[in-house]
């Protein structure tokens, strides 16, 4: 018999579950906003410093996949992360997609000042819902934090950027274990109120299964309109893809991952990478749930980023495509 050709056997997977789902009746959206944040989360804790071209070569590879949101590097202190220590050079050599936004993390008003001198036009604040681990992740209290987030915020309005938020811990902290909803329901309200556009909720060391997901987004989503929230999971205990589903079917639409699934936090031991945007793409087209994204043209990004950094891809997908 004569072989398959690849491609068709790509389309095959990539349409695999569209003749046997459908939408109605359920609360699934149509269409899912993917936020990539491979370049910045995915490669922030990696112990080699990786060579910025390769960072650049990664980020405008994604660009060409249909992604319309890359986080692209985060200025905080080089002596805090070193790895993220070239974000001026990543921001200035990186070739700038049409549709595509490129925010970066700002942690203060020091690190919102250099991203927009080099043409950042989107941030990111990031806090949590974890005393403990503000101040391991940025040295402060969460109160401490929101008043810093306020200097970011003021700034951002006046230049007209806008700006995301991210809450760590939202189902566990490494430091506190179990965290409240009311905790992170509380945290979230008022990033919101400082005029963040979009609250990501981070399950930062993946302890969260869907039962807590699913409390966590009631009491939050009786704070923030959920058509606000986006649900950010690292995959430590592999409930990364139930967690992102138990959020689509109470109302989420944005889903944060990481090609390849690189990642962790450096302040958060033992946490594993995010959940693989390969994997988040098959399961949401498997629903026929649209992302504009290429899976064929984003596995072959994942391959680039695990021969750059020597390793297998933890992207399950990736893993089976490889084999067809
Ligand atoms: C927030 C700080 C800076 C406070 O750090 P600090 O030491 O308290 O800051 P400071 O204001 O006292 O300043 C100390 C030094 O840092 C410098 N500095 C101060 N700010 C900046 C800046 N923006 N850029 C560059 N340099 C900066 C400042 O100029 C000074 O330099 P020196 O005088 O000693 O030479 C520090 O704790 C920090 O950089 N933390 C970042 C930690 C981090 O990046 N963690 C990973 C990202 S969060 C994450 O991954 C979770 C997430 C978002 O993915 C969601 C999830 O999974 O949950």
């Amino acid at each position: 018999m004569a072989p398959v050709p690849t491609r068709f056997l790509l389309r095959m997977v990539h349409n695999f579950g569209r003749k046997y789902t459908t939408n109605a009746g359920t609360r699934l959206p149509e269409y899912v906003k993917i936020v990539e944040v491979g370049p910045r989360d995915g490669l922030q804790n990696e112990k080699q410093i990786v060579p910025t071209s390769v960072k650049v070569d990664l980020i405008n590879r994604l660009s060409e996949t249909g992604l319309s949101v890359i986080e692209a590097t985060s200025f905080v202190s080089p002596k805090w992360v070193p790895q993220m220590g070239d974000h001026t050079d990543v921001m200035r050599d990186i070739r700038r997609h049409p549709g595509v936004n490129y925010p970066v993390l700002t942690p203060n008003l020091k690190g919102f000042q250099s991203a927009i001198a080099v043409g950042a036009k989107e941030v990111a604040i990031f806090g949590a819902a974890s005393e403990s681990f503000s101040k391991k992740n940025i040295n402060c209290t969460i109160e401490e934090s929101l008043r810093r987030f306020d200097e970011v915020m003021k700034a951002a309005k006046v230049a007209n950027i806008p700006v995301r938020a991210y809450v760590s811990c939202v189902l566990g902290c490494p430091y506190e274990g179990k965290i409240q909803p009311e905790a992170v329901a509380e945290v979230a309200k008022k990033m919101y109120s400082m005029g963040c556009y979009e609250i990501s909720l981070g399950d930062t060391i993946g302890v969260g299964t869907p039962g807590g997901m699913q409390a966590m987004l009631e009491a939050v989503t009786r704070e923030v309109p959920v058509s606000a929230l986006a649900v950010h999971c690292h995959d430590t205990y592999g409930q990364a893809l139930a967690n992102i589903l138990t959020a689509l079917q109470m109302g989420v639409s944005v889903v944060d991952s990481s090609v390849a699934g690189l990642g962790g936090c450096p302040y958060a031991k033992g946490a594993s990478g995010n959940v693989a945007t390969e994997d988040v793409v098959y399961m949401l087209h498997g629903l026929g749930i649209r992302t504009g994204v290429d899976l064929a043209k984003l596995t072959s990004v994942g391959s680039f980023i695990s021969a750059a950094l020597g390793r297998r891809t933890s992207s399950k997908v990736a893993q089976a495509m490889s084999k067809l």
